[in-house]
């Protein structure tokens, strides 16, 4: 050993005793914590209460950052925490989720943000399946993608809203970086690009100028996609990093996405509801309204949100299929259903619409930019 190294070993030994003795006590701690956790449990199980409460999780990840000095990035603080609940929920019950499949997909990666790693994932061919999945209570909760900051809302998602009695819990996004793969790392031989047809979308004009003359096909999810260009050196696949690691694939051109911020929100359903968050916590509630084919309907059935001040943050149309040029209207609005001044806003909404759908009220997904601080402590 030189000189050089002996001497940094001396220096680098007594932090590293220290951090020994740290992580001890962090695992006495995190054991502590876990012991609550069950008896938590218990005491749901008592009351067959749900166990996974995402508007708690969101509280406690907000404690967490908020204690921070700062040492630590606020997003390393969420990860670790988010990784921590998942355990400790994982004493409480086995958390299963259906997911859109196979593994690799954007769908998966959004799945472990929100539930951490210490649940079982179900892989689900279409998204209808992940809401079939819940419905028939094969797998407590279900993540499906909504929409997309480049290509908007995934329509699928949308129509199944529209028919299923599950509500949405929680909403989770993920950036979404995609990447040209083939077995060989290379084009040659290469006679055709599959993916999902919304990631398609989100490639379309590199694809327009680097490979316009080759045929793009669609696949129901980008892992299919992947899984195919695994299994035929003809094919390439658009798929993120994941993908192309289950797969074993490598990557031809890295980041193809026409929007270096392109980004998939997602949502995740139960038949469980949720309780309002506590502040600085803030929810959100989706619904999907229809009003009558009369001059002036949309505007009315809207008046109340405003004369009891509801702040809508999305409108959406979608056609009623009825062939009739009507349509269902969805709108998220800020504040949960079970608070007195969203109860009456939705109560005068509904006496204006002809159809009336109340998705569910959920924590609005919190952002931990480098400045965030709400002032919570723990
Ligand atoms: C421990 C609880 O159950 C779950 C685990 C949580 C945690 O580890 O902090 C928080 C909320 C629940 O999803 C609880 O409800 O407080």
């Amino acid at each position: 050993m030189s000189q050089e190294s002996q001497s940094t070993d001396k220096e680098i030994q007594p932090l590293r005793e220290e951090i020994n003795q740290i992580d001890a006590r962090i695992v006495e701690l995190l054991d502590k914590r876990a012991k609550n956790a069950r008896k938590i449990g218990e005491i749901k199980g008592k009351t067959d209460s749900p166990v996974y409460r995402p508007e708690r999780e969101n509280e406690v990840i907000l404690m967490a950052v908020n204690h921070s000095d700062g040492t630590l990035k606020p997003e390393g603080i969420s990860s670790i925490f988010k990784e921590i609940m998942s355990a400790c929920r994982s004493l409480e019950k086995k958390t299963t989720v259906a997911f859109l499949g196979p593994r690799g997909t954007f769908s998966e990666m959004a799945m472990f943000k929100q539930f951490g790693r210490s649940i079982q994932g179900i892989a689900c061919d279409q998204i209808e399946e992940v809401f079939r999945a819940v419905e028939a209570g094969t797998s407590q909760f279900g993540i499906v993608p909504m929409e997309n900051s480049t290509e908007g809302s995934v329509n699928r998602t949308l129509d199944a809203l529209l028919r299923t009695s599950l509500s949405i819990i929680s909403e989770v996004s993920v950036p979404v970086h995609h990447n040209l793969l083939t077995k060989s790392g290379t084009l040659e031989g290469i006679t055709r690009i599959y993916s999902h047809p919304q990631s398609l979308g989100q490639c379309v004009g590199w694809l327009n100028s680097n490979v316009p003359d080759l045929p793009r096909m669609s696949a129901s999810s980008n892992g299919e996609a992947a899984k195919k260009a695994s299994e035929d050196p003809t094919i390439a696949a658009i798929a993120g990093e994941t993908a192309a690691e289950a797969f074993g694939l490598k990557p031809v051109f890295e980041h193809i996405q026409d929007d270096a911020g392109n980004r998939t929100r997602f949502v995740v359903l139960a038949k469980q509801g949720t309780e309002p968050s506590k502040a600085p916590v803030k929810d959100k509630t989706s619904l999907i309204i229809s009003v009558p084919h009369k001059a002036g309907a949309i505007y009315h059935a809207l008046k109340p949100l405003d004369y009891h001040n509801v702040s809508m943050t999305k409108f959406e149309s979608r056609p009623a299929r009825s062939g009739t040029w009507e349509y269902y209207f969805y709108i998220d609005i800020e504040g949960h259903c079970k608070s007195p001044d969203i109860i009456r806003a939705l109560d005068d909404l509904k006496d204006e619409c002809a159809f009336f759908k109340n998705l569910g009220s959920y924590p609005i997904e919190q952002d931990f930019g480098p400045k965030h601080n709400t002032g919570a402590k723990l």
